[in-house]
């Protein structure tokens, strides 16, 4: 017979920025009265800084955490708890690799955030590492579970508007000043090579997801893509504006996805000059308005309807007590649910397709001539490294 109590998935947060802030709010809403699940829940045992313990501390308070959760000086400390069942990676993405290495050789279950690696071949070495300890490991692409991209992929599977034969997927954020830089300094992780800096890996991707989550992921044999890109670099030498092309022939079906830190997905930066998505069959269009990370429109328009549009909107629910609520609650539910049913990995984005993406994106890169440093490009894990221990 089915428990009624959830099943409930201990946190520990590795790093204290802005996004270890966002989600570790989001892991802290009620399920029940956010957004009705009622079968898993999430507890915040530890965070940790490389920092110092203060910070973790200070990150604890700030977010309001429970008093009986821990605040530690170390990323190695942190893996080593063992009241922690996963450990959300939460570092620019340099320091994937070495960090999420550092929690799967520790045994424990891993959520990293995106882009997964700097490299595929990190990206391989963290999955085998994950067979090899047989544990959980996701990457944090939010907007797979987020219920609009669950919806569109249900009514593509439907058949809805036919057989998808193209998709156009961008996210670019606006960022052009009139000096001819961009307003990041040149330190910040967008545009800095030493944190793997640079506009694919930390916006393209998900212009990648929605190419992929509509085409690749839907395909019943999968097709390796092929890649073609157009990079502008940076002064920095990271990538301020990349577009791929990537093509599946076999499937007849090509994805563009594009993204810049220059130009903005909408004029007034708000994506109401037309759809950041647009997925093309041959049976009608489905509109996805809205920042690609996490949209919250989309439009079907069927050839058979007369170009009749059907407009859905959706909204992220918020903790009426904590008035809170940002979207990535339900990537965490899935961590629970698949830690709970004992999966390895999530079908929603599985390993494979992490590898595939981070395979085009290095690729994409390459073809553009953007480099990164040796010290977050190696796929060797060093416990000792400076991305594990903080002494930078
Ligand atoms: N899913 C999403 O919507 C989003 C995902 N992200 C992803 O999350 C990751 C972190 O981004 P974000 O939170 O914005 O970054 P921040 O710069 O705000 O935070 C990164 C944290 O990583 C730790 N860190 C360790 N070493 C370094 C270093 N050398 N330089 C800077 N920070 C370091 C620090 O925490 P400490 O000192 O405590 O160890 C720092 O606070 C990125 O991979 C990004 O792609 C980011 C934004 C949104
Ligand atoms: O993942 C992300 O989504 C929101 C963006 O603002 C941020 O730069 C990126 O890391």
């Amino acid at each position: 017979m089915a428990s009624n109590t959830p099943f409930t998935l201990k946190w520990g947060i590795m790093a204290t920025g802005w996004i270890a802030e966002t989600f570790t709010q989001d892991l802290l809403t009620n399920p029940a009265t956010t957004r009705d699940v009622h079968d898993v829940r999430h507890e915040v045992v530890a965070a940790a800084s490389s920092s110092s313990k203060q910070r973790a501390e200070e990150f604890l308070v700030k977010i309001k955490a429970p008093s009986s959760a821990k605040a530690y000086a170390s990323y190695r400390e942190l893996v080593a708890d063992p009241k922690i069942d996963i450990i959300y990676v939460a570092t620019p993405h340099s320091h994937h690799f070495q960090n999420a290495m550092l929690a799967l050789e520790a045994g424990k279950n891993v959520l990293c955030e995106k882009a997964l690696t700097v490299t595929a071949s990190q990206a391989h070495k963290l999955v085998q590492k994950a067979k090899e300890k047989n544990v959980f490991f996701m990457e944090a692409v939010w907007t797979r579970y987020q219920p609009i991209s669950i919806k569109v992929r249900e009514l593509i599977q439907s058949g809805a508007i036919g057989t998808v034969y193209r998709v156009v997927a961008d996210l670019s954020v606006g960022n052009d000043k009139p000096d001819g830089t961009v307003s990041f300094p040149d330190t910040n992780r967008m545009v800095n090579p030493d944190l793997a800096g640079g506009a694919l890996l930390d916006l393209g991707i998900y212009s990648l997801t929605w190419v992929f989550q509509t085409m690749y992921h839907l395909q019943k044999e999968k097709e390796k893509p092929k890649v073609v890109a157009a990079v502008q670099k940076y002064h920095t030498g990271a990538d301020e504006a990349t577009s791929i092309i990537v093509q599946w022939p076999q499937h007849k079906s090509q994805g563009i996805a594009l993204t810049s830190l220059r130009l903005a997905t909408g004029v007034d930066n708000e994506n109401t000059a037309g759809p950041a998505i647009r997925i093309q069959g041959s049976g009608g269009e489905i509109h996805v308005t809205g920042p690609a990370y996490r949209p919250l429109q989309y439009k079907v328009i069927r050839s058979d309807a007369g170009g009749k549009m059907e407009t859905v909107d959706f909204s992220i629910p918020k903790d009426p007590e904590r008035d809170w609520g940002h979207g990535m609650f339900w990537e965490a539910d899935e961590c629970a649910r698949c830690i709970r049913d004992g999966k390895k990995e999530s079908e929603s984005l599985p390993w494979e397709e992490s590898l595939v993406i981070m395979a085009v994106m290095e690729e994409a890169l390459k073809q553009g001539g953007v480099t990164y440093p040796d010290l977050i490009t190696t796929d060797v894990f060093d416990a000792q490294s400076p991305l594990n221990t903080g002494k930078r």
